[in-house]
C-alpha cells in the first residue's frame, strides 16, 4: 500500500454538509497528520428542487451528483448522510462504503418558536416538513396538528420558520448539532414519540472500489458498532423496497452488554395503520437481523401497504 498525499473529498455544498466534511478532515488529520485534504463541493438535483422529492428521481436527489464525480475520479472521497443513501438497490457500481464514523443522535427535534412541545401545541398548528415519515407518525400521534410542505436544508427551513411559512418545524437532532443550532430545539423527542430514519446521524464514506490506497487509510475512521446498526438498518430496507412516499421507520441499537436489536415502522401515509416489529440480534449477523425484521414486517402486511401508496 502507498498512502496518498492528498485526499479530494465531495460533498453536497450545504452548510450541514461542509459541517461534516470538516469532521471528516479532522479525524483524518488526527490518524493521518501526513495526508492533506481538499474539499470538493457540488450541488444536487435534492438542493435545487424544492418541489416533491417523488417528482424529480426522487430518492438519490441528494447522492446522484456527489457519486458521479468521485466515479469522474474528480475526487477520491464522498460523504454522505446514510439517511439520504437509496437502500432498494445497491450503490452506484464502482463504488464501496469505506466506513461509517462514529454515530450522533438518531433523534428529532421540534422547533417552536414560542417555545411549545409537541403535547402543547394547539389545533392546526402548522408544522413545516415533506418528510413522510414525519408526516404518518404526526397524523397518528397528533392529529390536530397540520403538516405543511417544506424542503430546503436546515438552514434554510428555519429561515421559512421565521418568515412564518410554518409555526414549527421538525428537524433532526444531529443535523441541528453539525450547524450549530441547538439553540432553536425547543423539544427532543424521544425515539417512542417519532421513530427515526433508517441511517440516523451516521456518516458514510464512499470510495471508488479499486482505490484501495484511500480505501485501506479512511477504513480507519470507522466505527465498529455503528457499522453492525447500520448494516441491519440498510437490510431491513432492501429487504422492505420502499419507494419514496413509503413512510419507513426504523433503528437498531447496541445495549450495554453489546446486543444489537433493531426495531421498525411501516405506516400508512395518514397514520391509521401502523406496523411495529422488534428483535434481538442474539447469534443472528446484523444482515439476517434486518432480514428477520423486515419479513416480521412482511407478514403483517408491509408489501400491500407500501404498494397501495402512490409514488
Ligand atoms: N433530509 C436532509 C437530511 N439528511 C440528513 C439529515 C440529518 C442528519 C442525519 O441524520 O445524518 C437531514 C436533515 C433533517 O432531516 O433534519
Amino acid at each position: 500500500m502507498s498512502a496518498p498525499e492528498l485526499i479530494r473529498i465531495v460533498s453536497r455544498d450545504s452548510p450541514m454538509a461542509l459541517a461534516q466534511v470538516e469532521r471528516v478532515r479532522a479525524e483524518l488529520g488526527a490518524l493521518h497528520p501526513g495526508i492533506a485534504t481538499e474539499v470538493v463541493p457540488v450541488k444536487t438535483t435534492g438542493d435545487r428542487w424544492m418541489g416533491a422529492l417523488s417528482q424529480v428521481e426522487g430518492k438519490g436527489a441528494f447522492t446522484k451528483e456527489v457519486d458521479a464525480a468521485l466515479l469522474a475520479g474528480e475526487a477520491d472521497l464522498a460523504v454522505h448522510c446514510v439517511k439520504d443513501i437509496p437502500g432498494d438497490r445497491p450503490l452506484p457500481a464502482g463504488t464501496t462504503f469505506a466506513a461509517f464514523l462514529e454515530r450522533d443522535d438518531v433523534r428529532d427535534a421540534l422547533i417552536h418558536p414560542g417555545g411549545l412541545t409537541l403535547d402543547e401545541l394547539p389545533e392546526g398548528t402548522r408544522i413545516g416538513t415533506s418528510s413522510v415519515r414525519r408526516i404518518a407518525q404526526l397524523a397518528a400521534s397528533h392529529p390536530h396538528l397540520q403538516c405543511v410542505p417544506m424542503r430546503g436544508n436546515a438552514n434554510r427551513r428555519m429561515e421559512k420558520l421565521a418568515a412564518g411559512e410554518a409555526d414549527a418545524l421538525l428537524l433532526a437532532v444531529s443535523g441541528l448539532e453539525r450547524i450549530g443550532r441547538t439553540d432553536v430545539i425547543t423539544q427532543v423527542l424521544s425515539v417512542e414519540e417519532m421513530c427515526p430514519p433508517i441511517g440516523a446521524g451516521v456518516l458514510a464514506l464512499q470510495c471508488r472500489e479499486d482505490d484501495t490506497d484511500t480505501i485501506d487509510v479512511v477504513s480507519g475512521l470507522g466505527h465498529p458498532q455503528t457499522f453492525q446498526e447500520t448494516t441491519a438498518e440498510r437490510m431491513l430496507l432492501h429487504v422492505l423496497q420502499g419507494h419514496c412516499n413509503s413512510p419507513i421507520a426504523g433503528y437498531a441499537r447496541t445495549d450495554r452488554r453489546g446486543e444489537l436489536s433493531l426495531r421498525a415502522c411501516v405506516f400508512t401515509p395518514d397514520g391509521k395503520t401502523v406496523l411495529n416489529a422488534h428483535e434481538w440480534a442474539g447469534p443472528l449477523t446484523p444482515e439476517t437481523l434486518g432480514t428477520s425484521v423486515a419479513v416480521a414486517l412482511l407478514r403483517q402486511g408491509a408489501r400491500e401497504l407500501i404498494d397501495g401508496i402512490a409514488h
